[in-house]
């Protein structure tokens, strides 16, 4: 296999470097682009010292376009005003779009689809196997049991996240919803605080939680009369979604234009 001509945004980041890192081990990828914003101070450096490894001969850019014109892939971890403005010039290139980054507004989802006509994205609040697989059991329990089930969804992230609910929380929430056949955006409680007045029947609620260096614990609780389902996951390492990401786009590459997530790369849905 040709190697794909890769380029990873937000190169500099915590999920940055480690792409970096994991770009530059994989035998099917080739690093030909850093990027980070225009006034960053990685602008000029070399992408592979930035994140820890060896010289990789790749200066770190705030030009996306000359970058994105000579590349076959995008994975891009930065944040929600960056991944919008990629997705439009990663559509004009033609190229794959894996985007990691989260805190995205339900009206965001228009730009994207709009993106997808010419380019195919990849986008997940969580890239990893495990995630997915919750998900799928969220589904199936917020289905079988019904609303006379409360859901919660507390999240613990570490002290640096800028964005609440998380993106994981967020695709848990959706797939509790898509379970109980409701739109999440019509029942969901993001946060509580004073006199909330009793729990809405059939609310899907959210708990933020952030502190040290946590790298992402997400717990659904399917709280009934008499009895409590918890169904859990605790990321342990950030490996485990770089490692989502490079399996995205290489699936990705020889797709139709379109709007996929981590469940079409694993076969999930
Ligand atoms: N889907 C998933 O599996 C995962 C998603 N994430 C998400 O990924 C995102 C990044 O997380 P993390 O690495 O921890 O955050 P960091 O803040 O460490 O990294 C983000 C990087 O993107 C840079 N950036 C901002 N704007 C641009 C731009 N226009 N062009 C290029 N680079 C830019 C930032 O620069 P600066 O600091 O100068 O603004 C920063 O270096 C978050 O949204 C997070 O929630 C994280 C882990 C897993
Ligand atoms: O910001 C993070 O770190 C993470 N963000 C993603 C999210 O918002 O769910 C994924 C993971 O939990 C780590």
């Amino acid at each position: 296999m040709t190697q794909l001509r890769t380029v990873v945004a937000g190169a500099s980041g915590r999920m940055g470097r480690a792409l970096v890192a994991a770009v530059a081990a994989h035998d099917d990828l080739r690093l030909v682009g850093a990027l980070e914003r225009e006034g960053s101070e990685a602008i000029g450096q070399d992408a592979g010292l930035v994140a820890g490894i060896k010289e990789a001969g790749i200066a770190i850019s705030d030009d996306p376009l000359s970058v994105l014109a000579q590349s076959d892939v995008l994975i891009d971890f930065t944040g929600r005003s960056a991944s919008l403005a990629l997705s439009e010039l990663a559509a004009q290139a033609r190229i794959v779009h894996v985007i990691g980054s989260t805190g995205f507004l339900p009206e965001d989802e228009q730009t994207f689809r709009a993106a997808s006509r010419h380019c195919r994205i990849v986008k997940s609040g969580n890239m990893s196997l495990g995630v997915n697989l919750v998900a799928g059991l969220v589904r199936r329990a917020a289905a079988a049991l019904g609303p006379e089930f409360d859901i919660e969804i507390v999240e613990m992230h570490h002290r640096h996240k800028v964005d609440a609910p998380s993106g994981t929380a967020l695709l848990l929430g959706e797939a509790a919803a898509e379970g109980r056949d409701v739109d999440l955006n019509t029942v969901a409680v993001r946060g509580r605080d004073g006199e909330t007045g009793e729990r809405p029947e059939g609310a899907i609620g959210f708990a933020s939680l952030r502190g040290g260096s946590v790298v992402g614990d997400h717990m659904v609780v399917l709280a009934g009369e008499g009895e409590r389902i918890e169904i859990g996951h605790r990321a342990e390492t950030r490996l485990i979604f770089t490692r989502g990401a490079l399996r995205a786009a290489l699936w990705a590459f020889d797709k139709k234009p379109g709007l996929y997530d981590m469940a079409d790369v694993l076969g999930l849905h």
